[in-house]
This record gives C-alpha cells, structure tokens and sequence, in this order.
C-alpha cells in the first residue's frame, strides 16, 4: 500500500466523520448554522465528494501537488469555521492532527512538513486565541507535529519499498525477456547437475527439455572425443569456488547429430541469490562449418598459392609482406610465409647479397618498392609488365608482373598483390625468332632486313651528329666455283670461316652483316680514307688460304665502297652505290676495291637496262661472230681465227664487247652465249672444212669465261656440241683470261684437265696482266698462251714490255707452249716478235675481225701476209 492509498481510505473516514460529527452536534444541540457555517458545512460536502469520487475512480489521479494544498486549506477552513459554530466544540485540535497526519501521506516530503507545520501553527494559535494554557496546548501541538512526521517518514517508506519492489519486477521481466530472446541457452543447475533454471532456448539448442536434459543428465551428451575433457572442465568448475571454464565440445542433440557448443560455466555456489552452477551454452555450429570451410577454402588457396609456379605476394600499405607463396619465399632464401610476413622488399633484397653490393641492391629493392607503391597509391592495377631479372643470377629471366591494390571491407586500399610470372622461355623462344627474323642462320650475321634497320638507323645518327657512315660491300669472287668443286656444306664451312676473318678484322663497333649468297656488307662510322684502309685489310684477310677439311682453298673477295651523302634518301640508294662499286672491283679484276662515284651510277643503270636488252639479244640474232685471223709470222699463212663477238642493237646500236660481255658475265647470260658461240664455231669450221679442204688444219679459238667453265654442265654441253658438228677437238682452242684462271688455280686447273681429255686445245689468254704462279701456271694443261696486248704495243715505245714479252716467251718455250702475240698493229712489232721469236700473232697489222664470208675468201684464197 501507498501514502496515496492510505490517503484514499482516509480522507474519505475524516470527511464522513466530519459530517456525521455535524450532523450529530446540529440534531442534538439544535445547532444554528451562521453563514459561515454554512459555508463550511458546503465545504465539507464537496470535500466530501471528492474523496469519494477519488475512491471509487482510483485510476484518475487527483493527487496533483496544487490540488492537495486546496483541500488542506479547504479542510482547515471547514474544520475552523465549524469550530466557531455555537453548539460545536471550541477547540478543533483533534480533526487537525487528524490532518497532519493525513495529508503529508500525499504530499512530497517538504511540502507535507510545511503543511504540517502550518497545521500546528493554526492550533497553536487557535489555543492562543482560545485562551487555552500552554500548559495544555504544548502537547496537542507536539501531537500534530508527531502525527504529521510521523505521516511523511510512513510516506516515505512507503514509496521506497513500492519502487523497490517495482524495480524487482521490471528486472524480474527483463531477465525473462532477455532469457527467451538469446539463443544462447542459459541454465543454473545445483552442485549435482540438476537443473533450477533453464531459458527456452536450451531446447533450441540441445533439443532436449528441461527434464528430458534432467532425466539423461549432462554427461552421456557429450562428444566421446571431447567428454573427458569436458568433464575434467565440469568437475573444476563445481570444485573451485567462484571459478569459471570455457569449453568447445559437441553435443549430441535429441535428433541424433552433433552440435558444435561453446559453453561458458560460473561457480555461483557462494551467492545466495543463485547458488548453484550457471551455463551459458552457445550453438556455434554454423560457425564452426564456416570454419571448417573457411579452413578447407584457406589450405585450398594455400595450395594454389604455393603449387603456382608464379612469385605471388601481397603487401600493407607500406609494403611489408602479409602473404607470399612458396615459389616466392623459395627464390629470396626463406622457408615459410611467417618468416617473410611484416618484412620489406628492401630487407629480402639486402640478405641475397655481399656487403660490397648492398648498394646497388638497395637502389633496385627501391625501384620495385615504388612501383608496388604507385599501385597503392593512385589504386590503379598494373598489368601485364614485362620485366627482365635484376640479379646476375637471373639476368636472364623475365617476369610478366600483374599488381592490383586490395581493399579492406570499407573499400579503402590496404595493400597490394603482385604476381610475377616466369616467361623467361617465351620470352627466349620471342627472342629467338626475332634473333633468326634478323640473323642469318648460317654465319649468325645479322641479315639484310637487320642491315636495312641498322643503316635506317645510322643515317638517323649521322643526320642529327653529321658524322660520317661508310659501306663496304664485299662480295666473294668465283665462289661459284668453290661450291661446284668441292660442294654445297664446304661452301658453307668456307663463309663460317671468313664471316670469322671479317669480323677478327674490324672492331666491334663496326656493323657486319650478310646481305646474301656470298656478299657481305659492313658499316663502319668512318671517313673515306679509313674506309679504304678497312678495305685493304679486308682483302687481305679473306684472300690468306683457306684449310678446310684438309682441302686447301684461296677465295678472294671484291669491295666496293660507298660514303652515306646527303642525297641518299634511303637505305637502298647507300646499298645500290656501294653494290655499283663492287661491280667497278669486279669489272677491274676483283680481288680489289674500289670508291663509288657518281659516273659508276650513270654505268649501272645502264648495264641494268644492257641486261634487260641482252637476255633478247640471242633470240632476236642481234649477235653476231667475226673472225680475227691468226698468221704465221715465219710464213705470213692464216693459220685460224680468233672468233669475236659483235652485238648490234636496235636501240643503243654496236654495242663494244668490253662494255656487254661484263653484263653477260655478272647476269650469267654468258653461259648461254658462251654455248652458242661454240656451236657456231664449230659449224662454221665444218662448213669450210667441207667448201676447202685444203684448209682442215684451220683452229679456230674461242673465248670462254670462268663462269662458264665452273658450269657443272659445261663439259657435257662441250662434248655434245662436238659429237652433234663433227669437229676433230684439236681445232678448237678455248680460250681463259688469265686474270679469271688464275682467281682459282687449283679449281681452273681441274676444270681444264677434263677438257684437255676431250682433245681441246686450251689458251691462256691476255698473259701477263694477271698474277700467274709458276707452280700453278706449269700444272694448267693449257698450249697456247697468248701474250697481252699491251705488251705488244708498248714493244717500241717501252722497254719494259719487251722484256716483259721476251721472258713469257722464254716460259712458253720452257712450259713447250705455243704463243699468239695479241693485237700486233705495225708492221715493226711485227718483225720484233718475229726476231724474238715468236711465230704466231693477231693484229690489225693483218687484218680485223672480218665477217664469216671474208673469213670464208681468206681460206678460198690460201691468203698469205707480207711477213718479211
Ligand atoms: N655454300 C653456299 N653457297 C652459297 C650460299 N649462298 C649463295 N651461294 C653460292 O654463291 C654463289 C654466288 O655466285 P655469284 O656471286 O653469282 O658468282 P661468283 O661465282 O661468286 O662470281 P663473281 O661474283 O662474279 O665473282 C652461287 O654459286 C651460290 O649458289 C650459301 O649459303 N652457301
């Protein structure tokens, strides 16, 4: 019960009294009401009724601090002005400390002392004014003040226990809302395990119910893995006061599986409230399966992590490692991911290395370090980098690097994740075809396409630092023949061999490369008088002799030499002025170099077109024989002739045999040319054999060239020309420069042998402006030699040349060899070669070169020169 409540009941009992106490005094005194009164008699009815109102409508508060004094000073008022009234008693003092003992029960502590205080001030002065004695009215007062404290401590107390108890409820109810909203099952039991309280969710839980869990007890429920331990955990728990165990074990739930729990236990034996065991118990099965998954998923990660053949890592935001791989920890010397976690790129980088290096890998753990930090930084990936090796050790693997940054949960950036892969094999395998893309197989030269970059390159230099580039284009002289001789794989063993000379030769600064077949090209950032002195050494090296294979060769090369000018618009246009060179060299006897000038250009446009036209010339017969007759200078007789070639154009008229048999020599037309001037000699000779035959001992000499004789088929073509004509081979004299026979002694003396075999009579021709070797010159199988030229003319004008001509015909006498002086014009170098002793000659002192008829009407004539 309240303040209020006792108030209620009360007030109600003091207003019924109060009424009765009137209505008793006016029945029996026969009381006469004053208006006063009346008016307290009013009063004390509305009072009356609203106690009563109060008392049946409880629910409506009417306790309001400002309606409470109201009805004290109503109530005071009603008591007073009643007490005043003739016939009532004159002293009220009971009904007042009736009221200071009931209203501070409704009333706040102060305010209920005040209202008493103020009641025992109006009975004070009521006694005072009443003329009562202190003596008398000193307890009456104590009285009031008493009843009216008295009324507030019980107040008081009264609330306080009501919010004490209401408290306990509200905890009581909260408790309760809290035990059925957790999933977690809470359950006190005693000391024996029995339980006292459980929440509802003990059933979620274990599937059991507070008495089934009772009837089974807590034992048999547990894992038979985890019931000893757990069981050690229980019995600690109820041994030790206040001591408390965590345990994660399974129980077996009432359906038959097994639920995962993590169950916390209290010693509250020691309070009273509780006494007993308390249990929260937690299902964390669900937990425990995203564990186990989780765990599965991790060792599932950690094998694709460490199975990867890629460095994979991943770093904070300072770049300190939080996961790495096993190839990773493998290739920076450590043996598991803990031992790399929270260290540096810089800290893996410093351990590879000796103390004298620990600078240069310092600088280069920085260089990763910030390329991992731009990623973190800016947050965008890079992908796809290609990356050489930075140690000597793997200087030569490369790396695809992939790095993206990684986010936390909040979506901020919290490191990064690298994956290098090894593509050193692709990378290698690229390298390799870009390398045989550029290089030639055979000699490991970079090739034409690389020299067309290289020269691309160079003129790019030179145009921005006006240096200076020189070509070299060398080309082998005759290596036809070498390949014909002595096969394809000697060939190849023969430019292994020089493509080492050339290189040994030249710094390495200077660009070497094959442009095809058998010519090589140099660049070299020189002058012109540097580029002749490279050239020389060059001859010199590529001429020594070659061993190969116990087979001892000469091979010789002709350079021709070009500057890059401001002209030259391209690479092709530096080539084709170096090739025109070459081509100068080759024309001049080869095994020599020569300097590109304009004039060389003007020449090879026009062999280019001579070339064109030639190939129709055979078809079209713009070619034509004319015969030089040779003459016994003992008896003026024509002994043969010398069969010459003549081509008349249509378009660029007579052409001179020194200006087109070059162009037939380098396109190869010569060979056919060749062939078919041997055939028409050899009809020619049947043709006057048949119309004199007087005349059979006729020969009739024609000229071959080099490229010619290396023919593979050359012997076979020589031998069915002569079996389809008839002709005896002793009246045919082939004819070899000396130059070009001697460019390869030991292939020419070979090839000749085979025709000597034939029956042919064989001549060294021009003798004596070659470099003949005595040792070579006795083992050719020649007969004839006929003396140059130029020796011949210059008879009288230089003494040299008649030296010159004495000795080669003091050796043709020692060899046994015939000799034919060329180009004799008067009569005078006649008579000298006469007196020298020489006995066969040409010259225009004869006669020219005549047509075939003219020839013919020599013969017909039996025509004899003045010889004497
Ligand atoms: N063994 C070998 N021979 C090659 C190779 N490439 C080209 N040749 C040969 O080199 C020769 C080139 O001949 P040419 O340059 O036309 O003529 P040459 O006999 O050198 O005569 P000149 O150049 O006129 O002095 C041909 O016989 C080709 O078959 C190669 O890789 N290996």
């Amino acid at each position: 019960m309240t303040g209020d409540e006792i108030f209620r009941v009360a007030s109600l009992g003091l207003y019924i009294t109060l009424l009765l106490h009137v209505l008793l005094t006016g029945y029996m005194r026969d009381m006469q009401l004053t208006a006063l009164g009346l008016s307290a008699a009013v009063a004390l009815c509305a009072l009356f009724a609203a106690a009563l109102t109060r008392h049946l409508r409880p629910n409506i508060s009417q306790f309001g601090r400002g309606r409470m004094l109201l009805e004290l000073f109503a109530a005071i008022f009603v008591v007073t002005a009643l007490s005043l009234q003739q016939g009532m008693p004159n002293l009220p003092l009971p009904w007042l400390i009736g009221m200071a003992g009931l209203f501070p029960l409704a009333l706040e502590s102060m305010l209920g002392l005040a209202a008493t205080f103020a009641i025992a001030l109006i009975g004070l002065a009521m006694n005072i004014t009443l003329d009562v004695q202190p003596v008398d009215w000193l307890p009456q007062t104590f009285a009031t003040m008493f009843v009216g404290i008295s009324a507030i401590f019980l107040s008081t107390a009264l609330d306080r226990g009501l919010s004490a108890v209401q408290q306990a409820h509200a905890n009581q109810r909260r408790f309760n809302a809290i035990a059925r909203a957790t999933r977690n099952a809470f359950l006190i039991t005693d000391i024996r395990y029995r339980i006292k309280f459980s929440n509802p969710a003990l059933q979620d839980v274990i599937g059991y119910s507070p008495e089934e869990f009772d009837r089974f007890g807590i034992h048999p429920l547990a894992h038979p893995d985890d019931v000893k331990e757990h069981h050690r955990k229980l019995r600690y728990l109820r041994d030790t006061p206040k001591s408390s165990i965590f345990s994660r074990h399974r129980i077996k739930h009432k359906h038959g599986h097994w639920v995962w729990v993590e169950t916390r236990g209290f010693n509250m034996l020691h309070d009273d409230g509780i006494d007993g065991l308390m249990f929260s118990i937690e299902d964390i099965s669900a937990r425990k399966d995203a564990e186990v998954k989780l765990n599965e998923e991790h060792g599932l990660l950690r094998a694709v992590l460490d199975l990867n053949p890629s460095c994979i890592y991943a770093t904070d935001t300072e770049g300190r490692f939080t996961i790495s791989n096993l190839t990773f920890q493998r290739r920076f010397g450590y043996s598991s991911e803990d031992e790399l976690r929270g260290k540096t790129i810089h800290d893996l980088f410093l351990r590879q290395v000796p103390k004298t290096q620990q600078r240069t890998a310092c600088e280069l753990a920085e260089r990763l370090y910030q390329l991992d930090m731009q990623v973190i930084r800016s947050g965008v990936p890079q992908q796809d980098q290609e990356l050489q090796g930075l140690w000597d050790s793997d200087l030569r693997s490369w790396f695809r690097v992939n790095k993206y940054p990684l986010h936390d949960a909040q979506g901020k950036i919290a490191g990064m994740l690298c994956i290098a892969r090894d593509i050193t094999d692709r990378k290698e395998y690229e390298m390799r075809l870009q390398h045989q893309a550029l290089h030639d197989p055979l000699t490991g030269l970079p090739n034409r396409r690389y020299l067309l970059k290289a020269i691309s390159d160079a003129m790019a230099k030179a145009q921005e630092s006006s240096c200076q580039l020189a070509m070299l284009f060398c080309d082998l002289d005759f290596f036809k023949s070498v390949n014909d001789t002595h096969g394809h794989d000697f060939g190849d063993k023969c430019l292994t061999e020089i493509t080492r000379r050339i290189l040994a030769e030249l710094p390495t600064q200077d660009f070497v490369a094959r442009f095809g077949g058998n010519e090589f090209v140099v660049l070299a950032q020189v002058g012109i008088d540097e580029a002749k002195a490279k050239a020389e050494s060059l001859l010199q090296a590529v001429s020594q002799q070659l061993t190969i294979d116990d087979t001892v060769v000469k091979i010789q090369t002709s350079i021709g030499i070009a500057m890059l000018e401001r002209e030259h618009r391209n690479p092709s246009e530096l080539i084709r002025d170096a090739d025109a060179a070459m081509y100068q060299a080759k024309e001049r006897g080869r095994n020599r170099a020569e300097i590109f000038d304009a004039s060389l250009l003007f020449n090879t446009t026009k062999r280019a077109q001579m070339d064109v036209a030639l190939r129709f010339a055979l078809e079209r017969n713009e070619l034509k024989l004319v015969y030089q007759p040779k003459v016994s200078i003992i008896n003026g007789a024509v002994k043969g002739f010398e069969l010459l070639l003549r081509w008349n154009n249509p378009q660029y008229g007579a052409i001179s045999p020194t200006e087109f048999i070059p162009v037939a020599e380098s396109s190869g037309l010569v060979v056919p040319i060749g062939l078919w001037v041997l055939e028409e000699a050899c009809k020619q000779l049947c043709a006057w054999q048949a119309d004199y035959p007087e005349m059979k001992h006729i020969t009739l000499a024609v000229n071959v060239s080099m490229r010619q004789l290396l023919q593979s088929s050359f012997l076979d073509d020589v031998t069915g020309i002569l079996e389809r004509t008839g002709v005896s081979p002793g009246l045919i004299e082939l004819e070899l420069t000396e130059t070009s026979a001697m460019a390869n002694p030991m292939q020419t003396i070979e090839n000749l042998s085979r025709l000597k075999k034939l029956g042919l009579r064989l001549a060294l021709d021009d003798f004596g402006t070659g470099y003949s070797s005595l040792a070579y010159l006795q083992k050719l199988p020649i007969d004839v030699l006929k003396i140059d030229k130029a020796f011949v003319q210059g008879l009288d004008k230089n003494p040299g040349d008649a030296e010159i001509v004495r000795l080669i015909l003091a050796l043709a006498q020692t060899l046994n060899l015939d000799t034919v002086a060329e180009g004799v014009e008067t009569r005078g170098d006649m008579m000298k070669l006469k007196k020298m002793g020489c006995y066969l000659a040409q010259g225009f002192a004869f006669s020219p070169p005549v047509n075939a008829d003219m020839a013919g009407e020599m013969l017909r004539d039996a025509q004899h020169y003045q010889v004497a």
